[in-house]
């Protein structure tokens, strides 16, 4: 064992070692809720793009924020397998795209990318306006409030938005938050961030001896179970649905139609596999679409004059006219969408993704001996001064140049990007500027949000703001 550690060691190329003492080596790294991203943030700065870290003795990482490596790695058959991290959502997702192993991937990608098409991303587009337009009537009540988290009304939001475009059904979860199935998602994110973080439910050995692994059981028995007759509901009106009326029906189609519609080698899939897919789709649309939102609020909320320069170009698309936004109103919010885009490189919502480095890599001079996981710290990356200059100003006049490649990864890249980026780019920009058409968007003074660490970013002490109507 202490042989293999060594021969790693020896083996890796172009990567600095970093010390730490013996046997925890770098746990105290990991082990803090608030410090994570800002520890690796300073084990980056202070040993450069490549650091071989090691959880705990004989547990290696590599952390990687050196761009031309992070395409090579993605862009590569390196970059397809994820690393034990992903397996810690396979009870929920099963083999959805997202965990899945690169043979099956490679199908269910080509199976899936048409459901983000142009033509039926602007589909989804018209159907974002029922659940807006019931966020704004919720957010009205908070007007003069001196400040309120405002990630949980996004979050109902955004979840209703996904099952409509998902599923095809409508949640109603912004009227009907107490819903069995809107706990249920909200208990099974919590279940994998307790997982994330403590070594004893990591191990699949002890973690069957826990509560969590019991409460687990039960709440995707009772999400898939949910799922199934969301399903079974939409084999049956898809059989009745009348095919004359074309509008009509392309308004109503959801990514389930298409997947049910859709062939997996030569064959329909099976409803485990539409649940997988269904279930994927929600876990990776849900909450970092709605944390993008808060956090372009809040980063608004700080700048109140890169606010009045989206207001401005609202102002110039819509006029006095309320309508709500077209696909084409939104590809004219052209200042907002760098807004967004800064927002995410200053706090991208998956700050890091991983891989499992299956086969040897040699890059320049780098070597990468197979069998190490690699932890792409896409934060880090956003934070290097190589790439952006005083890296801690918010300005988003940095995206009316071209990023440098790789440089802007907050929907990670290669093959395995992220396949709802369209999608949710356009979810951000119409919930942002329908928010700042009906309020004016404040600071809370001192609220500065404590970023936790799970695969998507939270906040303990919430994203808090406060409203006026406009
Ligand atoms: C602002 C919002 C979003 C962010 C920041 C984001 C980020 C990411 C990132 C970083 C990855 C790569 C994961 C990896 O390489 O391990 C990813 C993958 C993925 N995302 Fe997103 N995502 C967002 C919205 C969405 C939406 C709206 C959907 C679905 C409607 C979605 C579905 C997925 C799926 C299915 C994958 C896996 C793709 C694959 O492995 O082929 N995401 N996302």
């Amino acid at each position: 064992f202490i042989y293999k550690q060594h021969k790693i060691n020896n083996q890796l190329k172009g990567f600095v070692i970093a010390p730490g003492p013996p046997l925890l080596k770098h746990f105290h790294v990991f082990n803090t809720e608030l410090g994570i991203l800002p520890n690796l943030l300073d084990i980056s700065n202070k040993y450069g793009g490549r650091v071989k870290l090691d959880y705990f003795y004989g547990m290696p990482i590599l952390l990687i924020t050196d761009k031309d490596l992070i395409g090579h790695i993605l862009g590569t058959k390196s970059g397809l397998l994820k690393d034990a991290m992903y397996e810690l959502m396979e009870k929920w997702l099963g083999d959805g795209v997202l965990t899945c192993k690169p043979d099956k991937w490679k199908t269910s990608r080509k199976m899936l990318n048409p459901a983000f098409s142009v033509p039926l991303l602007q589909t989804y587009v018209y159907s974002f306006e029922n659940s807006v337009r019931v966020l704004i009537e919720k957010l009205k009540s908070e007007v003069g409030n001196s400040g309120f988290n405002v990630l949980p009304y996004l979050s109902l939001c955004s979840l209703d938005i996904i099952c409509e475009t998902g599923m095809g059904i409508k949640l109603n979860a912004q009227q009907n938050k107490n819903s069995q199935y809107i706990e249920d998602i909200d208990e099974i994110g919590a279940i994998i961030l307790r997982r994330l973080f403590s070594p004893i439910k990591r191990l699949p050995f002890t973690y069957r001896f826990t509560k969590d692994y019991q409460k687990e059981l039960e709440v995707v028995a009772r999400i898939r179970d949910f799922t199934r007759k969301v399903i079974d509901d939409r084999k049956r009106t898809k059989a009745s649905r009348t095919s004359n009326n074309t509008d009509e029906k392309n308004k109503e189609y959801s990514l389930l139609d298409m997947l049910l519609e859709a062939e997996s080698d030569g064959r329909i899939l099976t409803n485990e596999e539409l649940i997988d897919e269904v279930q994927t789709f929600l876990f990776g649309g849900h909450d970092t679409s709605a944390t993008s939102v808060a956090l372009s609020l809040y980063c608004l909320s700080k700048h109140p004059d890169i606010q009045d320069k989206v207001v401005s170009e609202l102002e110039s698309i819509f006029g006095s006219n309320d309508r709500y936004p077209t696909p084409n109103d939104l590809n004219e919010m052209r200042y907002l969408e760098m807004v967004i885009k800064e927002t995410m490189r200053y706090y991208p919502p998956a700050p890091f993704i991983s891989r499992m480095i299956d086969e040897d890599i040699s890059f320049n001079d780098v070597f990468i001996p197979k069998g190490i996981p690699a932890m792409i710290f896409l934060y880090g990356v956003h934070m290097n001064p190589d790439y952006y200059p005083n890296p801690e100003k918010f300005d988003p006049s940095r995206f009316e140049k071209e990023t440098k490649p790789y440089s802007f990864i907050p929907f990670g890249s290669g093959p395995r990007n992220c396949i709802g980026r369209r999608f949710a780019t356009l979810e951000v920009k119409y919930t942002v500027a329908q928010i700042l058409r009906n309020f004016n968007v404040l600071e809370v003074p001192g609220h500065l949000p404590q970023r936790t660490t799970s695969i998507v970013i939270r906040f303990k002490n919430g994203m808090m703001i406060r409203l006026e109507l406009r």
